[in-house]
C-alpha cells in the first residue's frame, strides 16, 4: 500500500491528505435540514448529515488527492450509526481509489492490539469464512505501551500489505509534556524516532517503509532531525491550516526527491466555506469551496518543496 500511495502522490502532485474529521457545526445547515426532518433530531439524523457531508466533499476533492484521512472519533460520537458511516465513507473512498488512512490511534497490550489491527487492516476468521471489518489501507498507532504493543499491527501489515502512521511528536501544544523528556540526554520523541526506523526496516516497500510516522507540523524545526533518524519512513504531517502549519515550515519533512511526507489538513479543508477566503462559494456550494482549498493547499506545498530543491 505505501507503493500505492507514493504512486498516486507522484501522479497527482499533491502531498496531502483530506482529514475527513465532521463535526455537526462544520455541516451545513441545508444539509442538516434534510437529514434532520428524514431521520429526526437522532444520532440517525446526525450520521446521515455526516454522510451527505461527506460524499459531497469527496465528489468535489477525489481527483486532487492522494488520500483522505477519516478520525473516528467524529463518527464515534454518534453511536452505532456514525460508526456505519465511517465504513460507509472508508468503501465510498476506496471506490473512488483513494487511499485511506484511519485514524484510530490504537495502542493496547499484544492481544487487544492484535484485535484492533485485525479490525481495522485485516480480515476475521469467522469459522472458515473470511469477513473484512473495516478495510482501511493505513492507520494511525500510539507506540507508547511498546513494541508488544505495535507489533500485532506490524504483523497484519506484513500479510495484507497495509500500513501504519506511528506518533512520534503530536502536533497539540502540551504534546511536550512527555514527548520532549530528556533521556540520557535526548528528547523521548527521538528515540521513539528511531524506534520507528527500526520496525521499518524490515517493511520496505520500493522506496519508502511501510511502516511511517506522525510528527506535527506545529513544530517545523523538528522536521529537519526527525526525516534523518527515519530516512525511509513516510511522515504523516497534521497541523496544517487551522492549527498554524504553513507549507513554508514544512519543507525539512521531504526528502530531496520531494517525497516522504504527506500533510495533512482537515478543518481547513472540510469547512473551507467558513472561512473568508471562500466565502464567495456559500454554504450551498462547501463542496466547491474544499476544492478550491485543496487546490490552494497544494500549490502553497508543491512551491514550498521547489524553493527548497
Ligand atoms: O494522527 C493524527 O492525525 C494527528 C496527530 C497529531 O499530532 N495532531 C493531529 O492534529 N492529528 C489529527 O489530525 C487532524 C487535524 O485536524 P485539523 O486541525 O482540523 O486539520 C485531527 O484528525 C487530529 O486528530
Amino acid at each position: 500500500m505505501i507503493n500505492k500511495l507514493v504512486e498516486k502522490i507522484k501522479k497527482t502532485g499533491a502531498p496531502i491528505v483530506v482529514g475527513l474529521d465532521p463535526m455537526l457545526n462544520y455541516i451545513p445547515e441545508h444539509i442538516q435540514e434534510a437529514a434532520f426532518s428524514e431521520f429526526g433530531e437522532t444520532l440517525e439524523g446526525a450520521a446521515q448529515a455526516v454522510w451527505q457531508f461527506n460524499k459531497e466533499i469527496i465528489d468535489k476533492t477525489y481527483d486532487l488527492i492522494p488520500a483522505v484521512k477519516p478520525q473516528i472519533a467524529m463518527y464515534e460520537q454518534f453511536g452505532i450509526p456514525g460508526i456505519e458511516v465511517f465504513k460507509r465513507t472508508v468503501d465510498y473512498c476506496k471506490s473512488k481509489d483513494l487511499v485511506v488512512i484511519g485514524d484510530i490511534k490504537r495502542g493496547d497490550i499484544g492481544s487487544t492490539s492484535a484485535a484492533y489491527a485485525t479490525g481495522h487492516l485485516g480480515r476475521v476468521n469467522i469459522r472458515g469464512n473470511e469477513c473484512i471489518p473495516f478495510g482501511e489501507d493505513f492507520v494511525t498507532v500510539n507506540p507508547y505501551l511498546g513494541s508488544d504493543g505495535v507489533n500485532p499491527f506490524i504483523d497484519v501489515c506484513k500479510k495484507e500489505k497495509k500500513g501504519l502512521f506511528i506518533l512520534v511528536k503530536t502536533s497539540n501544544p502540551s504534546s511536550g509534556e512527555f514527548q520532549d523528556r530528556l533521556i540520557e540526554g535526548r528528547p523521548l520523541y527521538e528515540l521513539v524516532g528511531e524506534k520507528v526506523a527500526e520496525w521499518g526496516e524490515e517493511c520496505m516497500g520500493d522506496a519508502y517503509s511501510y511502516i511511517g510516522a506522525v510528527v506535527g507540523a506545529t513544530y517545523p524545526e523538528l522536521g529537519k532531525v526527525l526525516r534523518e533518524i527515519m530516512p525511509k519512513a513516510y511522515i504523516l504531517v497534521p497541523g496544517y491550516g487551522a492549527q498554524g502549519g504553513q507549507g513554508k515550515d514544512l519543507v525539512h519533512f521531504f526528502n530531496a526527491d520531494g517525497l516522504g511526507a504527506i500533510v495533512n489538513s482537515s478543518r481547513g479543508i472540510i469547512a473551507a466555506y467558513k472561512q473568508e477566503a471562500y466565502a464567495k462559494y456559500g454554504a450551498q456550494n462547501f463542496g466547491d469551496a474544499s476544492r478550491a482549498a485543496v487546490e490552494a493547499m497544494v500549490k502553497d506545498i508543491s512551491s514550498a518543496i521547489e524553493a527548497k530543491r
